[in-house]
């Protein structure tokens, strides 16, 4: 046996990819059940994209939070989709290079709270 073969090999665990793992590729799409146990609270939706709506008492202030939302989307380079309704905002988050909902989506979605 060579001084390399005596080492201990890498095991299938620890050449798993993070997505097989507890925390996902932040850029693979979830699986449901992925989905299901990440999904930040008032959130819902499935694994093609996921939402969240808020109302506010006037129209700019509705506006005013997207454009909040915009900026933060701007700062990671994530852009949610973003409805406007009078006074209800919706909010959508899908990673569409994916082609679904990342876990990148449900961290910038948790985190949308923050700018309400
Ligand atoms: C290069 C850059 O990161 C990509 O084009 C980004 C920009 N913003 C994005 N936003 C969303 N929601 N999904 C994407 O796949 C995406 N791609």
């Amino acid at each position: 046996m060579t001084e390399a073969e005596q080492g201990t090999p890498a095991t299938k665990a620890d050449t798993a990819s993070p997505s097989t793992a507890g925390a996902p590729d932040a850029r693979a799409v979830l699986s449901a059940e992925q989905l299901r146990t990440r999904m930040p609270s008032g959130w819902q939706g499935d694994t093609a994209a996921i939402w969240r709506e808020w109302t506010f008492d006037t129209y700019l202030d509705g506006v005013q939070f997207a454009e909040r939302v915009a900026q933060q989307a701007e700062s990671v380079q994530h852009h949610p989709d973003l409805l406007i309704t009078f006074r209800r905002v919706r909010v959508t988050y899908s990673t569409h290079d994916a082609g679904g909902v990342t876990a990148l989506d449900v961290s910038e979605a948790a985190s949308i709270r923050e700018l309400r």
